[in-house]
């Protein structure tokens, strides 16, 4: 079915110690752990299109011996479990060893395209990693786990994918607003995909602890694997070799924060150990999508206070995390200024993406140095009147600008009294977009498929997940299903998805899961 070849077991060094009892690894990456098994599996909801991706038929997806390795139960000839060995910064504070805490690998697989995916299953027990909690996640969060890693997929974002959503029969218990009052919840895993699920943080925590052979080892080993089409001259030492590999790292990070900052993605926990060294968003947790345009809001309430991780800081923190990633780095090399120079990568590639990114989004074939009063201009707007984002774009891309009338965007305000505010201004910034639209002379036709191209229609608001994980608690995975086909064409007009496309309702402005979620997963 699948055929494995697990590289970074085979040439990084592993922890001679093996099954889950807490220890603080040294010296190696990874750690030999059996997942923990579980008693009742059932399979919830399994990608087609990864499937397809790793030479996988839906009759290999419906096996038992399937069902058994995506659950931890069971292995496929090849697979192993293992988890691997990292640190972090978490919200600004170095945190020290954490580690696959509950994902446990099952190794590396090559497709018939020779393309290399790593498995690894987020939930299936303890691991050294673990430290004081359980090495289980909850069905809640698996669900939106799987779910948005897809839609990002099919959005165009750069991300993790998900293999399968297992129900594991085993409840698990989480205090969810930690408040003391802890409750049992249905457990399940979700089996990620990735060509390599490395992370800053593995960077750092040997780095931390003066570990340069082990620092070097994984520096080669990640460029070789992971970076394989960067090409460098056979005899450039590693220390020439890095500030450009260093600025290739730069380059995707600025590359995904441009996307998240076009769709309204909001991670929430951009700790260095849930950034991707391959600049795939990684770790779906107390994620959110803006509904009304707010640069300030972040989705974690453990954030609520500080917001560091708020929608309009996500730029500046990546920044920040590479920051630590440089310093990380800097061991490998004789002085760090050429890692620091590096850093202008990001700079620069995230100014134009924005840029361009905001040019896409609203129509204009391309930017132009006025442009930026404009967008900021009706940025601010929609941010003091509530407008809703993902319909605004929509609403704007449909819009006949011969004629332009600010009515046409009222679906998209929250609040009867803040449109009667700003419908005014929203006009008269309606004119002068039009005036700007005419210099491109783009027809209306031409313009609306362009925007969109890029506005989707579909997002995965944090009610829609809410009410599909409602449902599949009780048993009933139709939400489910239906969310899991609408994100997959998110940019398109699907009659039979049309009351997904609406804003979110007052009753979940508040609810837990709704608007605002807690780290417990
Ligand atoms: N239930 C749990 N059991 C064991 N470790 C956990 C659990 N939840 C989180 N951790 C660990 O805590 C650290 C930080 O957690 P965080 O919420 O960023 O990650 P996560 O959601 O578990 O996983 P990932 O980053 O792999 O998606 C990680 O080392 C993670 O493995
Ligand atoms: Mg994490």
């Amino acid at each position: 079915m699948l055929s494995f070849d697990n590289r970074l077991l085979n040439e990084l060094p592993g922890d001679p110690i093996q099954g889950p009892q807490l220890r603080q690894v040294h010296g190696a990456l990874w750690s030999r752990v059996d997942a923990t098994p579980v008693s009742a599996p059932r399979m919830l909801a399994w990608s087609p299109e990864m499937a397809t991706t790793l030479g996988l038929t839906a009759a290999d997806m419906q096996s038992d011996a399937m069902l058994q390795a995506l659950s931890g139960n069971g292995l496929l000839p090849g697979m192993q479990h293992y988890a691997t060995c990292y640190g972090g910064h978490q919200f600004g504070n170095w945190a020290g060893q954490l580690g696959d805490g509950r994902a446990i690998f099952l190794g590396e697989t090559v497709n018939a395209a020779g393309e290399r995916w790593e498995l690894q299953l987020k939930g299936a027990g303890a691991t050294p990693y673990s430290r004081r909690a359980d090495g289980r996640a909850v069905l809640r969060s698996s669900l939106r786990e799987f779910l948005c890693s897809e839609a990002m997929f099919h959005l165009g974002i750069p991300t993790t994918r998900a293999l399968s959503l297992v129900a594991t029969g085993d409840s698990v218990i989480r205090d969810m607003f930690y408040d003391g009052h802890p409750e049992r919840e249905p457990g399940a895993i979700v089996c990620r995909v990735a060509p390599s699920f490395i992370r800053f943080g593995h960077f750092e925590l040997p780095a931390s602890r003066a570990d340069i052979d082990l620092l070097r080892r994984l520096t080669e080993f990640t460029m070789q694997r992971d970076f394989a089409n960067m090409a460098f001259p056979a005899d450039m030492p590693l220390h020439e070799r890095v500030p450009i590999w260093f600025g290739e790292i730069c380059r995707r990070t600025a590359l995904l924060m441009a996307e998240w900052m076009r769709v309204g993605f909001v991670h929430g926990v951009m700790n260095t150990d849930n950034m991707s060294i391959l600049g795939l968003t990684i770790d779906y947790g107390p994620y959110g999508w803006i509904d009304n345009f707010d640069p300030g809001w972040t989705p974690n309430t453990t954030d609520a206070s500080g917001r560091r991780y708020c929608f309009g800081r996500q730029p500046d923190i990546a920044r920040w995390n590479l920051e630590r990633l440089a310093e990380a780095l800097a061991l490998l090399l004789p002085e760090p200024a050429p890692l620091v120079e590096s850093l202008g990568m990001f700079d620069s590639t995230y100014g134009q993406a924005w840029s361009q990114g905001l040019a896409a989004k609203f129509g204009l074939r391309d930017w132009q140095d006025d442009d930026a009063a404009l967008m900021s201009e009706i940025f601010e707007l929609m941010t003091r009147a509530e407008v809703d984002m993902t319909m605004f774009f929509r609403l704007l891309g449909d819009m006949d600008m011969q004629a332009p009338k600010a009515e046409a965007l009222r679906a998209a305000f929250y609040r009867e009294e803040l449109w009667e505010d700003f419908h005014p201004p929203l006009y008269s910034w309606l004119q002068r977009y039009g005036e700007r639209l005419k210099r491109d002379n783009l027809s209306q036709e031409a313009r609306q498929t362009a925007m969109h191209k890029v506005n989707p229609r579909f997002v995965l608001r944090n009610y829609l997940a809410q009410q599909a994980i409602d449902q599949a608690t009780e048993g009933d995975t139709s939400m489910l299903q239906q969310l899991f086909s609408a994100m997959r064409q998110p940019y398109d007009d699907l009659p039979q998805h049309a009351a997904l496309y609406a804003l979110r309702p007052d009753w979940a402005r508040q609810k837990a899961g709704c608007s605002m979620l807690s780290c417990s997963s």
